[in-house]
């Protein structure tokens, strides 16, 4: 096995015993992105030098006896997460010279802890997307297939996991950007409850919808990396007060008596037959392991994607309302006035799809419109949270596939952008009922693509949808297949 492939867990117990150095894995990890990364361009910004030397501090550490799981782990970020002195542009043109002065929390605790950053990754302009194709930077390309898209909008998180290019990333999920490009790159994502992991420093597209969480190698390294990330930020308020469990302690395959929901709703027309024979498989495999089936309702499935469509946009409105060429990144060289220069700065940092989304959004809160809009929206929204709350009265976790398709083709959606919002179509519901969801490795497709399910959990419910995941990962192989990079 070489460095490079490790899981964070078999990484720190070669740590642990001497038989390397956080510097001999961080350089592995370098050279492995120098050597992929011109295919795959999952990383925006390489910090190799910054990295070498907080493997070196960790060594001293280790030598010290002062380690964590984390410590001497090199891990790399979404370029949402902003970080101390390393440029963060959130794959837009508008913040690309932008170096920002604080840590996000959720990299602050991992950084405390001693992990070591080689990178910031590349994602959809302003998590705008589900295929990384929106980033100003390039598109992302799946190491399972080049030609394909990788998923996003955290796609680069998922691609640096499948080469092989970080032990483990952070990315960000609004409507499935966590979830979505795991599913397509063979590996685990998993997006907390609204809540659970502090926003502070993350760059905000939907502040009512975004959340952190891990992409990993495996199960244990999601509750590794969300057990560190996890817990009240005093600088987030939307963050909540209650104590996070030791998430490691979930990993135990037992599944037996487990009630898993199954929404009759999602059992769409569209549905890929491979993603249907895939879901069919790992329900027969959690039959063989003991949990029990029932057949739930989500009766306002159908208007999730329109309410998500509502919220999002409306939300992005006025964060992305910021970027003005005064207090932050891009101002046009060209511009007149004050009015002229916001016009100007901002039609020149913005990319398409992000003018449609603020477009999309000012036109759903403008006067007028907002009660039959937005407002209508939230009011929807309050039902698709009822229908999860009902669920759980009966079930303990709900199993979906995590996208309608394998990873489509690089260039296939990009013109139609319904079709790409519609990828998201069992992931977003999620994000407007505030739970969790984790996505795990189930199959791969004809052409040998990766497939992911998802299994729901309830609000905070994170050790149960951890605990099932697991179960499955143990019985099955599928997260040990590898992208041939
Ligand atoms: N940001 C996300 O979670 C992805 C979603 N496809 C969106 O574009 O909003």
């Amino acid at each position: 096995m070489e460095l490079y492939e490790l899981t964070i867990h078999e990484l720190h117990d070669r740590l642990k015993r001497k038989e390397v150095s956080s510097v001999e894995a961080t350089r592995a990890l370098l050279a492995r992105i120098e050597a992929t990364d011109p295919k795959v361009n999952a990383f925006i910004t390489v910090t190799a030098d910054e990295a070498l030397t907080a493997a070196q501090e960790a060594d001293k550490r280790i030598a010290a006896g002062e380690m964590d799981v984390l410590t001497g782990i090199p891990v790399a970020l979404k370029d949402i997460f902003l970080t101390r002195g390393v440029r963060t542009t959130c794959g837009s043109k508008i913040l690309a010279g932008f170096v920002p002065p604080y840590d996000a929390t959720s990299w602050e605790r991992l950084r405390e802890r001693g992990a070591v950053l080689v990178g910031k990754l590349n994602q959809d302009e302003f998590a705008m997307g589900s295929s990384c194709e929106s980033s100003a930077f390039g598109s992302t390309k799946n190491p399972w297939d080049l030609a394909c898209i990788p998923g996003g909008s955290s796609g680069g998180s998922a691609a640096a996991i499948a080469a092989r290019q970080a032990t483990a990333t952070l990315g960000t999920d609004t409507g499935g950007s966590i979830r979505q490009p795991a599913s397509h790159c063979g590996c685990v994502g998993l997006k907390p409850t609204y809540g659970r992991v502090s926003r502070y420093g993350v760059i905000a597209y939907a502040s009512s919808l975004d959340q952190v969480g891990p992409v990993t190698r495996d199960v244990r390294d999601a509750a590794i990396m969300l057990g560190a990330v996890a817990g009240h930020d005093p600088k987030d308020s939307t963050s909540v007060d209650r104590p996070v469990p030791d998430y490691t302690r979930s990993l135990v395959p037992d599944v037996k008596g487990l009630k898993v929901g199954l929404p009759r709703e999602y059992h769409i027309p569209g549905l890929d037959p491979d993603v249907k024979q895939a879901m069919d498989a790992a329900i027969a495999t959690y039959r063989q392991l003991g949990a029990e089936f029932v057949d739930i309702s989500l009766p306002h499935t159908d208007y999730a994607v329109a309410t998500y469509y509502l919220i999002a946009t409306a939300e992005a409105s006025s964060n992305l309302a910021r970027y003005d060429g005064v207090r932050f990144g891009h101002r046009s060289a060209e511009a007149g006035g004050l009015v002229d220069m916001y016009n100007k700065s901002r039609a020149e940092g913005f990319g398409a799809e992000v003018k449609r989304r603020i477009m999309l959004g000012t036109y759903a809160l403008s006067s007028g419109y907002y009660d039959a809009y937005y407002l209508k929206a939230q009011k929807v929204r309050t039902l698709i949270m009822h229908d999860f709350l009902k669920a759980f009265e009966t079930v303990d976790v709900i199993l979906t596939p995590v996208a309608p398709t394998p990873p489509f083709r690089i260039g296939e959606k990009v013109n139609d952008p319904l079709q790409m919002y519609l990828s998201d179509i069992f992931t977003i519901p999620v994000n407007l009922a505030g739970t969790c969801a984790v996505s795990v490795p189930t199959g791969l497709s004809q052409s040998g693509l990766p497939i992911g399910l998802q299994l729901i959990g309830r609000p905070f419910g994170e050790e149960s949808i951890i605990k099932a995941a697991y179960a499955f990962e143990q019985a099955t192989e599928w997260h040990k297949k590898k992208a041939d990079i």
